[in-house]
């Protein structure tokens, strides 16, 4: 599964510990992040990480253009609801095209949780055979 990780700066720490926690599940999968988040959670995991540009110059952009390409099964962010982003309207097109798409996502870490031991589960197969489904018709 393509699975993108972003968390806000001050969610930054949460993110850390919630990779480094299911590490050994998320290890089995293609990771994309955004620019910071990535290499904050490379620094602390030594996970592989698809970075992209950092969330203010276009990351959640280019995380919702991989979307819109069906090119990703799941989002985890951990969005800062506290705090101003600069890139609020980036941030709200982003989460429009996971619902647009059906894309499972989480904003926080109570749900983040549930959605990665479920991954491990087997639960998120049907992507694939949807999308297997999908590339036959065409
Ligand atoms: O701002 C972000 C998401 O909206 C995250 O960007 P960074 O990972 O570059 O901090």
């Amino acid at each position: 599964m393509n699975i993108a990780l972003i968390a806000h700066d001050k969610k930054k720490p949460e993110i850390i510990t919630f990779t480094t926690a299911y590490q050994n599940i998320l290890e089995k999968h293609q990771l994309f992040a955004t620019g910071t988040t990535g290499k904050k959670i490379a620094d602390a995991t030594g996970l592989s990480i698809i970075r992209f540009q950092s969330g203010p110059l276009g990351g959640d952009q280019q995380i919702g253009s991989k979307i819109a390409d069906d090119q990703m099964d799941m989002v985890i962010f951990f969005r800062d609801p506290l705090t101003a982003q600069p890139h609020e309207p980036d941030i709200t097109a982003l989460l429009r095209l996971c619902d647009v798409h059906q894309i499972p996502v989480a904003t926080n870490l109570a749900g983040a949780e549930i959605m990665i031991r479920a991954l491990d589960r087997g639960d998120f197969n049907w992507r694939k055979v949807a999308k297997d489904e999908r590339n036959q018709v065409e």
